[in-house]
């Protein structure tokens, strides 16, 4: 059996000098990053970093300033939805389901750009259509399966927990049969229990043979999950390694906590809160000692 290993894989993704900018605002700031087949990447940053901008211009949904962005080596349309035809899903910050449909039916809804029979033959319920709607009936049972849903697939979108949703807009996303996901803070409102679920989830995702970049402001839960982390601030990629690299990162500390350090962190503090220690620790044995 052959493995692929991250340094032979195939580039699925590869965005190179990525600019976006809204009138005198640089939201992107020349930013390039590469996702390899089996990999699953990071992408993290201080609120307004440029995250989800980042995001719209991979999908589609944004025309880049400046740069390019290939999919397994050809330059993807600007259009979301022959971005999802080419082979790449997304999932959004906010839930993004049709509540008034049921599980099955988001999930359906997500399988229609791999839908070859056209107007006439949907139409007309001729045997490709229902050849073609039986495929995707079963496809996306499958994908219930996968996600745990498989028993709640006739109930209404809008009547589910909230994990739940979270795992169908993942199914959804999973119907278009992409090679490259893209989620958008996967575990935002969940608690650990969910969260744990959804990265045994992303784990499964990964092991099916698709790429994963994932935005996340859950520390723990990125560098459990993710083989590579890039950081954005102010919309320009600060650090990019492994996710024990980039934690290490003095830099990607500062961009949290919003002050740079400089030399040894915080050393000047401990010995100033030292001294003070033990001045006061003087002065209270020579009281004592005054007051025997
Ligand atoms: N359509 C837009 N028009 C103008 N400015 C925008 C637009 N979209 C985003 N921005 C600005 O671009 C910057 C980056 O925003 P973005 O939402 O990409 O950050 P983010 O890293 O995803 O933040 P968060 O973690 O809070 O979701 C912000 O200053 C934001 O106000």
């Amino acid at each position: 059996m052959t493995t692929t290993t991250p340094e032979t894989a195939t580039t699925v993704l590869d965005a190179s000098g990525v600019t976006m900018r809204f009138g005198g605002l640089t939201a992107v700031r020349n930013v390039d990053l590469t996702v390899k087949a089996g990999e699953i990447v990071g992408l993290i940053g201080p609120n307004g970093a440029g995250k989800t901008t980042f995001f719209n211009c991979l999908t589609g949904l944004y025309v880049p300033t400046e740069g390019t962005v290939r999919y397994k080596g050809t330059v993807l349309p600007p259009k979301p939805h022959l971005v999802t035809q080419a082979g790449i899903a997304r999932t959004f910050q906010n839930i993004r389901l049709f509540a008034n449909m049921t599980v099955l039916e988001n999930v359906l809804v997500g399988r229609h750009t791999r839908t070859k029979e056209g107007l006439w033959s949907a139409l007309l319920r001729g045997p490709g259509f229902k050849k073609a709607e039986a495929a995707s009936h079963e496809r996306a049972m499958e994908l219930l399966e996968f996600i745990g849903l498989q028993d709640k697939a006739d109930h209404l979108a809008r009547n589910l927990p909230y994990g739940d949703q979270r795992k169908l807009e993942i199914a959804r996303a999973l119907a278009s049969d992409p090679g490259l996901l893209l989620l958008d803070e996967p575990t935002a409102g969940m608690n650990p229990q969910e969260t744990r679920v959804t990265e045994e989830l992303i784990f499964a995702i990964r092991d099916m043979g698709i790429a994963v970049l994932v935005i996340e402001h859950d520390m723990r839960f990125i560098f459990n999950l993710c083989d590579r982390v890039a950081c954005l601030v102010q919309g320009e990629k600060l650090v990019e390694g492994s996710p024990g690299e980039v934690q290490a990162d003095e830099r990607v500390v500062a961009a949290y906590l919003g002050t740079p350090f400089e030399g040894d962190p915080g050393a000047d503090e401990v010995a100033e809160v030292e001294a003070a220690e033990a001045q006061s620790t003087t002065r209270t044995t020579r009281t004592e000692g005054e007051t025997q």
